[in-house]
């Protein structure tokens, strides 16, 4: 008797209705607002607006608020359904006829708006000159700023209050904050350098790196500028990198030559992020002493290179470092099998090494995801990384989604076309919202 009265799953669908067009309702009135003539971030395509029966040059974003005042309906026939059952006995009565005609309405009110939605978001430009214009304005940075005061060892409760001031000084003077001279900074802390100005809205977006959020991005200065070598470190570093990636190569395991202990000194020295230590060299054994200076960076070297992989990978492990073995395109993953247990990272090459500026290996994705599954079936707590050709296009997002957790990038980062925190901000950009071994 109870079950033919039970409405339970369909409460359950008018809720689940409710919650979908509150957020699609939340969105509307978002872009309302964001095609105002006002704000101007976005437009929408002529289809998914209406003139104005007395205003001829206006467009009305309609279909978003039509989508919003839908939502009041979807409402109703939630607190419908459930004022009809409130009162009945635990059996069927005929009050439940009303339970379709709203249950109908639901389902065609929430299943056309997401259409209409989803097309009308395809076809909506971003202006994106403006919003990134306006981002950087007003005083949107400070606390990107406070966060670089603690950096330095300023507590935060201190850094706050700096930046207070400093923004109250800016308003009573009528200044921006990116107009101050490194002078007037000083007035409020010695601790600000000239690094404070490369705080920028690409750089913040990029610092905002949280779990669940996109892959660690480790820009390899292999494709920087040599002549600015610690500068374009720090520009990384400022931009949000996660890691800094670091190619050693020997002229024999690769035939190509880069730089050895001394510059990577020099890396060391520009930045406090891990170096992620990529060595391309046979035999890696006798330039480790040298190379393994801090124990927080990450020394990797390749499979093909060692002799006795798993003396070398203990070597590492001793002096406190993590460990990862590099593995080219053309080198099986039993290669890395046996010594999985011992590592932190596996880095798989999507070129064969010695060059930047190659183009991806499409073919190293079925390998990166067949590691992905052997890794995820042993519970390993191994980080996969890809290096070699990885832009901000499908190459970044097909790696995540095969199970790549670091993304290397050389020539996508230290280019003439956009600044370094340009290019890692559309990295991140091109990864998220992809999820490891989807
Ligand atoms: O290690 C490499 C070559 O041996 C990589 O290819 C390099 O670190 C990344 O460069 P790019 O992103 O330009 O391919």
């Amino acid at each position: 008797m109870d079950a033919v009265a039970d409405r339970d799953f369909l409460v359950e669908y008018h809720a689940s209705a409710a919650v979908a067009m509150m957020h699609i309702s939340r969105l509307a009135e978002e872009i309302v607002i964001w095609s105002s003539r006002e704000f101007g971030f976005v437009a929408l395509a002529e289809e998914f607006t209406t003139g104005s029966s007395i205003m001829p040059q206006k467009r009305n974003p309609d279909f978003a608020e039509i989508a919003r005042g839908k939502t009041g309906r979807v409402y109703g026939h939630l607190m419908g359904i459930l004022t009809v059952l409130k009162g009945l006995p635990l059996t069927y009565n005929r009050d439940l006829q009303e339970d379709k005609e709203g249950f109908f309405d639901t389902v065609d009110t929430v299943l056309s708006t997401l259409g209409v939605f989803a097309d009308m978001l395809s076809g909506m430009e971003l202006d994106a000159d403006r919003v990134e214009s306006l981002a950087g304005e007003s005083y949107m940075l400070a606390t990107d700023m406070a966060d670089y005061l603690v950096g330095k060892g300023v507590p935060f409760r201190e850094a706050h209050g700096v930046m207070r001031r400093l923004c109250r000084y800016c308003e009573e003077s009528g200044t921006a904050l990116s107009d101050l001279p490194l002078t007037e900074y000083h007035k409020f802390s010695s601790d600000f350098g000239a690094d404070v100005f490369d705080i920028t809205a690409a750089a913040s977006v990029a610092a905002r790196d949280n779990p669940g959020g996109t892959a660690p991005i480790a820009p390899s200065v292999l494709a920087a500028d040599f002549g600015r070598l610690a500068q374009q470190v720090r520009d990384a570093d400022a931009a949000g990198a996660d890691l800094i990636h670091v190619d050693v190569m020997d002229g024999r395991f690769v035939s190509n030559i880069s730089f050895g202990e001394v510059v990577v000194d020099c890396i060391r020295s520009a930045t406090d992020l891990p170096l992620n230590l990529h060595l391309m060299v046979h035999e890696p054994d006798r330039l480790l002493p040298g190379l393994m200076k801090v124990s927080s960076d990450q020394v990797l070297v390749h499979a093909e290179a060692c002799a006795h992989l798993h003396r070398t990978i203990g070597l590492i492990k001793e002096n406190g470092n993590q460990v990862g073995v590099a593995i080219n395109p053309a080198t099986p993953i039993s290669a890395v099998e046996e010594v999985l247990p011992d590592l932190d990272i596996v880095l798989v090459m999507t070129v064969n090494p010695g060059f930047g500026g190659q183009s991806f290996i499409p073919a190293a994705l079925g390998k990166l995801r067949r590691l992905y599954d052997v890794i995820q079936e042993h519970g390993y707590p191994v980080q996969l990384e890809v290096d070699g050709g990885v832009k901000a296009d499908a190459t970044a997002r097909d790696s995540v989604a095969a199970g790549a957790e670091i993304l290397v990038a050389g020539t996508a980062i230290f280019n003439r076309e956009q600044s370094v925190a340009e290019a890692i901000a559309a990295l991140r950009d091109a990864a998220n919202g992809v999820a490891p071994g989807q």
